[in-house]
């Protein structure tokens, strides 16, 4: 699993040590000229005679770029300053010029723009401008260097210094140009915006520098791997009957959209679901595509509501009503997408999970009086799903190049599992059948543990985009194919 610490958590996990007179700052710049020599050897096959450019704004994060620029100068590499504030780190400065730096200021737009060919003809940029202590996008001169590489056809290779300068550390959101980097080296701990997006999106390859620090307290954003899906998983025993290994009921579909059905159906049993209940009118559709599958209502341990129910029919959203109103009064838990998102009544318990796309997500929470945008969401994912989470109660998995799932006790999850070819009509209904299996499995655990429902969702996104890249690696993928794979998929992922 993969965890991120917000920034408050990581400078109060700095203290005791500064105050002990650990030398972080050292330990940091150690930790990247190290990662920074790796890339260079890279890109150049050598660290001496490489050119790097350090990008330096006017605090510490600035100062860590100084130091590992001094070292990576003690190896022979030329190495230039471009300081974008008038006050920088004074230490840091001091172990450049020692080293034999270049130091050039670029204190004015004027400045910063004269120096942006020597920023783009460098093998390696380091972008140090700001760090954890950075309010809002880049401001100043350094707008102007990061503005150059962010425009620029051909650029070096970036490598971010803690966290790509100007994006919202604890909230994944970007403000104006963000310089894409092809390595981030981020000191002490992952932080959120390297797992949520959009700003994650800018990070590249992430590699955490271990500073020691002692971080206490819930990690911020995790992101499950592997194993903690596998963990997760319902994994049936040898004596488990149909019944033990959970019966999903799917109010899914309508005249207008029976595909849905279909999918949703199918991503359950493929997941490994004991038995699928179809609730609604393309009946006779699921059943031509997966015999195995009841049709009818019965006793079903979790439900999954709304995928291709068309809003003009009565018929099917009054079932898919009723199945809300019974999930919610036998604690049933739910996944709960598309159509179904508006019958929601005003409080859910957590595990009720909706599946919103981000369009979707706004149309809620304009319905609840938070007037959003498709774009607002997107750009602030993190905040809305938040938003959504207290005004419901329920459980959020919004849907994304990467998903992030807001659940109870401020359990938070950012999954960036799928390729872009995932982006796909009909994958989202597979995505509510993968989850109502896992609800339907571990039904009585999802309501006694009102974070776990986060945790599933999380693992169904991981699975569906792992479906995805084994369904056709690199290439196109329809919905179809992604059930197809899910089975494969946790078949790998239970038995490594
Ligand atoms: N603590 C430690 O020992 C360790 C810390 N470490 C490193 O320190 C980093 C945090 O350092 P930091 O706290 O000095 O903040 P940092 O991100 O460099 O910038 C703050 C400066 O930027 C300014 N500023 C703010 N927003 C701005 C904007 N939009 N555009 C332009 N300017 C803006 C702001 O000005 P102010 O808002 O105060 O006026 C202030 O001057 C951390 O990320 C890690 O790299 C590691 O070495 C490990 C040990
Ligand atoms: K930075």
């Amino acid at each position: 699993m993969l965890l991120s610490w917000d920034a408050a958590a990581v400078r109060a996990a700095e203290e005791p040590l500064l105050a002990a007179g650990v030398p972080l700052m050292d330990r940091a710049a150690f930790g990247l000229a190290t990662h920074v020599a790796h890339v260079l050897r890279d890109v150049r096959g050598r660290v001496g005679g490489a050119h790097v450019v350090l990008l330096v704004g006017p605090g510490n994060n600035g100062g860590d770029t100084l130091h590992a620029g001094a070292r990576l100068a003690r190896r022979g590499a030329r190495v230039t300053a471009v300081l974008a504030s008038p006050r920088v780190h004074g230490d840091g400065l001091a172990a450049l010029r020692a080293a034999h730096g270049r130091v050039v200021p670029a204190h004015d737009d004027a400045a910063a723009d004269a120096l942006a060919g020597t920023v783009l003809a460098a093998d390696v940029v380091l972008d140090g401008l700001l760090g954890i202590g950075g309010r809002g996008g880049v401001r100043g001169p350094g707008a102007r260097l990061v503005g150059a590489l962010a425009a620029a056809a051909a650029r070096p290779v970036v490598v971010a210094v803690d966290v790509p300068s100007g994006v919202g550390v604890d909230d994944g959101t970007r403000t104006g140009a963000v310089a894409q980097a092809d390595v981030t080296v981020t000191f002490g701990a992952c932080k959120p915006a390297l797992l949520l997006p959009p700003a994650a999106d800018a990070a590249g390859r992430v590699e955490v520098v271990d500073l020691g620090l002692d971080l206490a307290g819930a990690p911020a954003v995790a992101r499950l791997a592997g194993a903690d899906v596998a963990a997760l998983w319902p994994v049936p025993g040898r004596t488990s009957h149909k019944y033990a290994r959970g019966v999903l009921g799917v109010v899914a579909g309508s005249d207008r959209y029976p595909g849905a059905a279909v999918l949703a159906s199918g991503g359950a049993l493929r997941a490994g679901v004991g038995m699928v209940r179809y609730v609604g009118s393309a009946g006779s559709q699921v059943l031509a595509a997966h015999p195995e599958v009841v049709v009818g209502e019965g006793r079903v341990q979790a439900w999954v509501v709304g995928p291709g129910v068309a809003p003009d029919d009565d018929a099917q959203r009054a079932r898919a009503r009723d199945a809300l109103v019974h999930a919610l009064a036998h604690d049933e838990p739910a996944a709960v997408d598309a159509g179904a998102l508006d019958l929601l009544p005003d409080r859910v318990p957590p595990h009720v999970v909706l599946t919103p796309h981000a369009g979707e997500l706004a149309t809620l929470l304009s319905a609840r009086g938070a007037a959003v945008d498709r774009a607002d969401v997107e750009a602030a994912p993190l905040a809305h799903a938040r938003r959504a989470h207290e005004l419901t109660g329920a459980t959020v998995l919004l849907k994304g190049a990467t998903t992030v799932v807001v659940g109870a006790h401020g359990a938070v999850y950012a999954q960036a599992d799928a390729p872009a070819w995932l982006a796909t009509a009909g994958a989202g209904d597979v995505l509510a059948g993968v989850l109502g299996a896992l609800l339907a499995g571990r039904a009585a655990d999802a309501v006694d543990d009102p974070t776990l429902p986060a945790a599933l969702a999380a693992a169904a996104a991981a699975v569906h985009g792992r479906a995805a890249h084994a369904a056709n690696p690199g290439g196109p993928v329809t919905a179809s194919d992604v059930a197809a794979a899910v089975p494969r998929v946790v078949a790998g992922l239970v038995t490594a």
